[in-house]
């Protein structure tokens, strides 16, 4: 039930036996990993477990030492550089801090992708899709005209995902998208992805340290640690395994209170 691999099931991602080191320093070991399509697979693990550099192989920014990676039945692994990857239109990203151009305006910036995959768009219609996704990361229109360093933390990350869905992809990364968010800022932010993965079927790879994004949005969670992916499931099915870290993880005074919290809001939204 917690098994990384899934059997007969239609997975976007695959990940096998991946490995990955920097010199000496073994990040992961013999990785194994499955991501359904349409879900949002949380991916949680302490402090440089390996998370981004998951991320990274995965999207092809990181050749790993040994093992597969498939993305939408393409290999990612048999590539010899991330260019030469075909796929990469069928994909959005948002890196943590959100990587964006700070000469650009947020328009521009969205702009960016649409050059680099589509040069036969013409200006206009260039200008079009990227307001659109603006309003669609729900920032006002006007913010497509300012500059990163005018935003707020909480617009820099909406413009970093308006960017990521800029070519309408099928898969979206996000690195910690919630972090330095403000609480209502990080649970307005949940409902964004929620919103857009529903009504635009995404699939979403989600790095994150905030539990009540696990809770709010999360249809199953990965836990990295030990250099591989020890369980994948839902909350509940999490918290029947007594791994040590998943038990102080889950049921820590955080994981306590992100769960009540859930709890509350499931029982305010229950009629009668
Ligand atoms: N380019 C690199 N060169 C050398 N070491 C690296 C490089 N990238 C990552 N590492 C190392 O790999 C390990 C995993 O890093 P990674 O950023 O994936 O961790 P993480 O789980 O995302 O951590 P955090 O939750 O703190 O963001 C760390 O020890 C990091 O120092």
């Amino acid at each position: 039930m917690t098994n990384p691999v899934l059997e007969g099931e239609d997975v976007l991602i695959r990940v096998r036996d991946l490995c990955n080191a920097f010199g000496p320093h073994v990040v992961h070991e013999h990785l194994d990993l499955d991501v359904r399509r349409g879900e949002i697979i949380g991916v949680v693990g302490g402090s440089g477990t390996g998370k981004s550099v998951l991320m990274r192989a995965i999207i092809g920014l990181q050749i790993p030492t040994e093992g597969s990676i498939e993305v939408l039945g393409q290999s990612i692994t048999d590539a010899r550089d991330d260019h030469e990857i075909s796929i990469r239109n069928r994909w959005g990203v948002l890196f943590q801090g959100g990587a964006l151009f700070s000469t650009l305006t947020v328009g521009e910036n969205v702009e960016v992708p649409l050059r680099e995959f589509y040069p036969e768009i013409g200006d206009e219609l260039r200008a079009e899709i990227a307001r659109y996704k603006v309003l669609l990361s729900g920032l006002p229109a006007e913010a497509g005209d300012k500059y990163p360093a005018e935003l707020s933390g909480g617009m820099k990350k909406r413009a970093g995902l308006a960017r990521a869905l800029s070519l309408d992809p099928e898969l979206l990364f996000l690195d910690e998208p919630t972090a330095g968010l403000d609480p209502i800022g990080a649970a307005a932010f949940d409902q964004l992805i929620l919103n857009l993965q529903q009504t635009l079927g995404l699939t979403v790879f989600l790095i994150t340290h905030d539990l009540d994004t696990l809770y709010e949005i999360c249809d199953r969670v990965a836990v990295l640690a030990d250099k591989r992916v020890i369980a994948v499931g839902t909350i509940p099915q999490l918290l029947a395994l007594d791994h040590p870290w998943i038990q102080e993880y889950f049921n820590g005074p955080r994981g306590r209170a992100a769960k009540a919290a859930q709890e509350r809001a499931a029982t305010a939204g229950t009629p009668g």
